[in-house]
């Protein structure tokens, strides 16, 4: 999918949102662990009450990968379910991967050729050589970590290295990848007030931006300082949506609780 596609996505919803996928066997209703696949299941209920409510998915790799094989082959089923029945959708492989070059491709090879979801994310630390063969691949997209939502960002990303915050050297050297045009960035809700200088190196592109909900980011204010004339974000939430009761409604009130956000974003979105 393209950038453009994307935003056609986004004004034709009125949504900017971002599902996240983080199925935790703990915190999903019970009557579920009886099915053969409970973590499918879950996805596959949450995925038909919320489809028209979001642009974009986010299955957590993390929360597969837990389960060993059982984890990992529902994960696959979960984008094969998505690509089929809402091929409009954003997918996105939250992975956090990023090696030396001909691992990373491996890495890339994956997630978007076997498991064929539309962007990965990134730890961009092990510098061009370790991202670029992510970006080699045509009309998909590696989201890169800028400035994360959490408190340890504090300890390395905000950090002045030759007069500079690192996450702002981040952001400007990898203008100069090859293939830059199939970045978009990381930066978390709870850092509403770093959109605006971020805005000021990359004006146009997409930024994922987790952390409302659970996280306590405030949507509007993240909106205020880092929308781009596109529009150029994806909000995530997890915990807040998909775990909004854990009863046999638990799809329903997951939907409820997409409709409040995406009722804001609309709002937004028609005062831009
Ligand atoms: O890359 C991410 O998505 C990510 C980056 C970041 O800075 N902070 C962050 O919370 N995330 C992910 O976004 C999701 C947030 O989940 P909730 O806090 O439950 O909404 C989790 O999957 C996190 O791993």
């Amino acid at each position: 999918m393209t950038t453009q596609q994307l935003t056609e996505q986004i004004i034709k919803k009125k949504s900017f949102l971002c599902i996240g996928l983080d199925v935790d066997l703990n915190k999903i209703p019970q009557h579920l662990l009886q099915t053969e696949d409970p973590i499918f299941e879950f996805n596959k209920a949450i995925i038909d009450a919320t489809h028209h409510l979001c642009v974009s998915y986010k299955p957590n790799t993390a929360f597969y990968e837990a389960y060993g094989l059982k984890g990992w082959k529902a994960l696959e089923k979960t984008i094969n379910y998505l690509n089929k029945n809402h091929p409009d959708i954003f997918t996105i492989a939250d992975a956090k991967r990023g090696d030396i070059g001909n691992t990373s491709t491996m890495y890339a090879k994956a997630f978007f050729e076997d498991l064929a979801f539309d962007s990965v994310t990134v730890a961009p630390y092990m510098g061009k050589d370790s991202v670029e063969p992510f970006l080699a691949f045509k009309d998909k997209h590696t989201i890169i970590l800028a400035l994360t939502s959490n408190q340890g960002a504090f300890d390395f990303q905000t950090k002045l290295v030759d007069g500079k915050e690192l996450y702002k050297q981040v952001l400007e050297t990898s203008k100069s990848w090859n293939n830059s045009e199939n970045l978009m960035y990381v930066v978390g809700a709870t850092k509403a007030e770093y959109f605006a200088d971020i805005r000021k190196i990359i004006p146009s592109s997409f930024l994922l931006v987790p952390g409302v909900g659970a996280q306590g980011g405030n949507l509007q204010d993240v909106c205020k300082y880092g929308m781009s004339k596109n529009v150029g974000l994806l909000i995530n939430s997890s915990r807040g949506i998909i775990y909004a009761s854990q009863k046999e409604d638990f799809a329903q009130a997951a939907a409820e609780k997409a409709k409040d956000l995406q009722q804001q974003m609309e709002g937004i979105l028609n005062n831009k």
